[in-house]
């Protein structure tokens, strides 16, 4: 899938085209559904039994089958007038016709169970979305409704989650559920996050950490100060991005409704010429290619085909928001089944994303405090995070330093500015040769660090004025891989993805390392960000369906030029939910296999669904047109289809297998 089309996905509004048949509303009727069909059905059986017993008068039979009818029409003519007066044909239009041709050809008996066993199968699939919709209700609904918020004269007060102000604090008891995202203030407990992150183990909480509504505190009380309004929590965002999932259809569910929309009065001008030409124009009888016209209306409702795709992905949906994945629509559901590459961010995606500094290297007069001194004093200034742990080690050793005047980055390098009136440089290889002062005895010494799979900054002076400039230091800093990460691999490699490529700023000796230690397929490094972009955009052009991986932020357009992008640890980063078609809401990448293997089998279920449908109709509707299928084995086919489709889609309601 090209980026043109990902981006269409995404845009394209909600339309519900032609036969939007089985999901009219059912709640229009004053009785409910279920009572409707169940009334439908004991009227028919009492009807059929009359009849077979003979043990009372034949009118008996027929009123009992008159008002079968009656009690499923409730649901179905309504429906039917509805659709009529926009001028729609659909299923429930074909079905009030053959219900109604039915009668008129006396046939009661027929018109009893088409209306029954038509009800059943709609009822049947309201209860399968409902079901699948309502386990993510479920997971989804979980804040409590109200706070206990502390009053500044220490007084404590229950009040409505909407009322909470920003930065109130509340109270959070122990074994309660957290009712808002804040930060803890004081109190030592652990958190249960698996309502949002899927991770069973809980996690330590203490001053500073963040919390999120709807998790479950367990054994301490916390004392947690509000960071956002009820409306804007990380679960608020997550419904809100669910009940949207649904409306971004894959390009399956686009099909079946492409097909329904011209399927549909197709059958009536069909039927209406069955009726009508072998009467006319052979003198054939009447009665007799009425009912196979009927029997053809009737029996071409494409039910088990409208919920093949629907139901299938609102379970898989479902099966991957209770793992603490958050897919947003079944667009991406499906594509995710499709991916043949991944390509993975290395910082924070393969390696923990907490580098350290391992070895400090003075090249020439300096001591290692000298270097680390002038390297935090720009580096202070800087957000990346090799430059966050060498101000990390010089404060732990108790350096000083004044920040660096006239500071200025320089994307995927580095950094300039001046220390102690002198202009200095920390960065990469490449900076030091774009300042012209690297030497072969500094490019020995860079190619251990990078063999061991280590970042390294390189400090130096710039040539300014008489000075030649020359490299002072050499900062070697390792980054360690998530502990989950050589398993992951292996577990999305086994399902199916042909080949992970990581993408890296760092360099290419360093970024190989890594790739070796992880398991990745291929490391390209030296990339700039924009480089990073066309990468993924080379990758789609070769494998047509790549993931990307990344935090979501800083990578956030290699996502958005993937066919699927996965941002990790989204729990924290609203940014990153954002960003990305799936997000990770915990940091872990096995997850990432279990998404594409659910995907996949998402994908191989809707297939089978949806040819399942099209053979037992083409079946049945051949036998019918033969004259072999009367309406109650076409109504009973037709049923029996929805049924196992429903099954069928409600197998990924399971947790996902391991590979
Ligand atoms: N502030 C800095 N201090 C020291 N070195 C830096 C700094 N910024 C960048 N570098 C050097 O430039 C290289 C590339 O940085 P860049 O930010 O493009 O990639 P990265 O984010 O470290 O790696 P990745 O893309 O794999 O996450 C780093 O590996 C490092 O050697
Ligand atoms: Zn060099």
């Amino acid at each position: 899938m090209s980026e043109h089309d990902h981006q269409d996905h995404k845009q394209e509004p909600v339309k519900k085209t032609g036969c939007s048949s089985c999901e009219h509303s059912h709640d229009e009727s004053p009785l409910p559904q279920g009572a409707l069909v169940v009334a439908s059905g004991v009227l028919t059986g009492i009807g059929l039994l009359l009849n077979w017993l003979h043990v009372a008068p034949g009118w008996l039979a027929t009123v009992a089958f008159a008002a079968a009818t009656l009690a499923g029409g409730l649901l179905v003519f309504p429906a039917a007038w509805g659709a009529l007066k926009k001028f729609k044909l659909d299923i429930n239009v074909l079905m009030a016709v053959a219900v109604t041709g039915a009668w008129i050809i006396g046939e009661g008996a027929e018109a009893a169970s088409v209306v029954f066993l038509f009800s059943l199968s709609e009822l049947l699939e309201s209860w399968a979305s409902g079901r699948a919709r309502k386990a993510v209700d479920s997971l989804l609904k979980l804040s409590p409704p109200t706070a206990l918020v502390k009053n500044a004269d220490g007084t404590e007060q229950e009040i409505p989650v909407a009322d909470v102000a920003v930065d109130r604090e509340i109270l959070i008891r122990s074994g309660s559920r957290i009712p808002l995202d804040g930060e803890v203030v004081s109190g030592n407990s652990s958190v249960n996050q698996a309502p949002i992150t899927g991770e069973s183990l809980p996690v330590e909480k203490k001053a500073g950490d963040p919390v999120y509504a709807g998790t479950v505190n367990a054994e301490g009380s916390l004392t947690v100060r509000v960071t956002k309004p009820a409306a804007e929590s990380t679960l608020a965002r997550i419904i809100q991005l669910v009940g949207e999932a649904e409306e971004n259809k894959p390009p399956t569910q686009r099909f079946v409704d492409r097909f329904a929309a011209i399927y549909t009065p197709a059958v009536f001008v069909v039927a209406i010429l069955v009726a009508l030409i072998p009467p006319l124009f052979f003198q054939q009888p009447w009665q007799f290619w009425i009912y196979r016209s009927l029997v053809l209306l009737v029996i071409s409702c494409p039910c088990a085909l409208v919920i093949a795709t629907p139901v299938s992905i609102v379970s898989g949906l479902t099966a991957l928001a209770r793992r603490g994945v958050l897919v947003k629509g079944g667009v991406h559901l499906e594509s995710v089944g499709k991916l043949r590459a991944l390509a993975v961010d290395k910082t924070g995606t393969i390696t923990q994303g907490k580098p350290q500094v391992v070895e400090i290297i003075p090249i020439g007069e300096l001591s290692e405090e000298e270097v680390l001194r002038s390297s935090a004093a720009i580096n202070t200034h800087s957000e990346h995070p090799l430059a966050f742990a060498i101000v990390e080690t010089a404060r732990s050793r108790n350096i000083e330093f004044a920040p660096a005047a006239d500071y200025v980055s320089v994307t995927g390098q580095g950094a300039q500015a001046t220390v102690d009136g002198h202009p200095y440089f920390i960065g990469n290889h490449r900076m030091a040769h774009e300042a012209g002062v690297c030497t072969p005895e500094v490019e020995k010494i860079l190619a251990t660090i990078e063999a061991k799979g280590q970042s390294l900054a390189v400090l130096g002076h710039l040539p300014h004025g008489e000075c030649r400039g020359r490299i002072l230091g050499i900062i070697a800093i390792a980054d360690t891989l998530r502990p989950e990460v050589v398993e992951a691999l292996r577990q999305i490699h086994k399902a199916g993805i042909q080949k992970v490529i990581m993408l890296s700023g760092d360099n290419q000796r360093t970024a190989s390392a890594i790739a070796k230690q992880a398991g990745i397929d291929e490391a390209i490094g030296d990339l700039m960000p924009d480089q990073k972009v066309d990468h993924v955009r080379k990758l789609v052009s070769q494998y047509t369906h790549v993931g990307m991986i990344g935090d979501g932020v800083n990578d956030a357009p290699a996502l958005a030029v993937a066919t699927v992008g996965f941002a990790m640890g989204a729990i924290g980063s609203d940014t990153a939910i954002e960003t990305a078609d799936i997000a990770l809401m915990k940091d872990d990448l096995t997850r990432v296999a279990e998404t594409v293997i659910l995907g996949r089998r998402t994908l191989g279920i809707i297939r089978f669904n949806v040819i399942f449908a099209l053979a037992i109709k083409a079946v049945v509707l051949t036998l019918a047109f033969v004259g072999i299928a009367g309406l109650w084995l076409a109504i009973l086919a037709d049923t029996g289809a929805t049924l196992l489709v429903i099954l069928n889609s409600l197998r990924l309601l399971a947790a996902p297998k391991k590979p």
